[in-house]
């Protein structure tokens, strides 16, 4: 009797439990469809107006695909606070590193997105449908990151393509999403990349998203996100001897604008911050 008692009582408190934990779960993978139906939708929009307004793959694309894109933030409530602007005002190329925590980033690359701008992504994005079609229009420069060798060649290729076709780069140098609330540790090929073209690199920040949107905890509400576009950093004299120190150095900076841009206080981790 006592054991039948316990049962109940337990049901009592687990089925509501269950049934919050599965409502909140379906109205968190509802509103990630909803977010990649929208950037199928928009994509097949906007591919037409890339094609006839400039007719084939190119970098101009990216000002019709950034101003399609910035309407997204509407439908989701997602607010965008910038500072720093100012320092993308370079002239020339540049490499251009920031933090990468879910699919909804791709919102706030396009908010500030700077004119002459192209991002490396990896190869699977190229067979999203009409994502991948527009990323193609976009001038988006695919790699493979199984292959260390053929991403280098590819880069070694783009750091020309930079100077000869006056192009900025956006890379995301954690090379994977990250939403642990803190940065992973940096690949290098931002690095070299900036190195061989001997451009400058821009560091911006984007505050942690884990308060509105959180994968563990099913929840994607609305929110500010914080963006901060730092100073430039000089690569100009550096060579390969430097990559590492010059890795840690941006990883470091970027580490502590992303804690104070997400109010949390700042630990240091101590370890090597380059991935190894
Ligand atoms: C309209 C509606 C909406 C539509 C929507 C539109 C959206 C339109 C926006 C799209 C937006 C896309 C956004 C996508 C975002 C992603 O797809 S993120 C994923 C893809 N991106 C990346 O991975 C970039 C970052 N990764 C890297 O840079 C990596 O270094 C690489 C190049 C992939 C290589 O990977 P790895 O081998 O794992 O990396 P790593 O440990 O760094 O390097 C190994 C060794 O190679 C060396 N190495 C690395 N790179 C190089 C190099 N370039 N040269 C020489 N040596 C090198 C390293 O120094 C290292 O050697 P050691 O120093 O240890 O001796
Ligand atoms: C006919 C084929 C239909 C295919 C349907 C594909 C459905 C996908 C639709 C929309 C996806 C919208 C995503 C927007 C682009 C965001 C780019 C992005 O953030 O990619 C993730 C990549 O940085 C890192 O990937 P991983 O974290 O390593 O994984």
């Amino acid at each position: 009797m006592d054991l039948w008692w316990l049962l109940w009582i337990s049901l009592l408190f687990l089925v509501p439990f269950i049934l919050m934990e599965i409502s909140s779960g379906f109205k968190f993978h509802f509103k990630l469809v909803y977010y990649c139906a929208m950037c199928l939708l928009l994509s097949a929009l906007a591919a037409p107006m890339c094609l006839l307004t400039n007719g084939g793959r190119t970098v101009n694309n990216m000002r019709i695909i950034s101003r399609v894109v910035r309407t997204l933030k509407y439908f989701f409530g997602v607010r965008f606070e910038v500072k720093g602007l100012e320092n993308f005002q370079i002239d020339g190329p540049c490499v251009i590193i920031s933090n990468h925590q879910s699919i909804l980033d791709m919102m706030g690359l396009m908010e500030i997105l700077p004119d002459r701008c192209v991002q490396i992504a990896k190869k699977e994005l190229m067979y999203a449908g009409s994502v991948g079609l527009i990323t193609y229009l976009g001038g988006v420069i695919y790699i493979n990151r199984k292959r260390t060798s053929d991403a280098k060649s590819i880069m070694a290729a783009v750091a020309q393509a930079m100077i000869s076709d006056n192009l900025k780069v956006w890379i995301y140098p954690e090379g994977t999403r990250n939403n642990s609330g803190d940065l992973l540790p940096f690949k290098k090929g931002a690095f070299h990349l900036a190195l061989q073209a001997q451009v400058p690199i821009i560091p911006v920040v984007y505050s942690s998203l884990t308060s509105f949107y959180n994968q563990k905890k099913n929840l994607f509400t609305g929110g500010t996100v914080k963006v901060e576009i730092l100073p430039k950093i000089d690569t100009s004299g550096l060579t390969e001897n430097d990559i590492t120190d010059l890795t840690e150095r941006c990883h470091q900076t970027m580490r502590q604008v992303f804690f104070r841009l997400s109010n949390k206080p700042y630990e240091s981790n101590g370890q090597s911050n380059c991935a190894q």
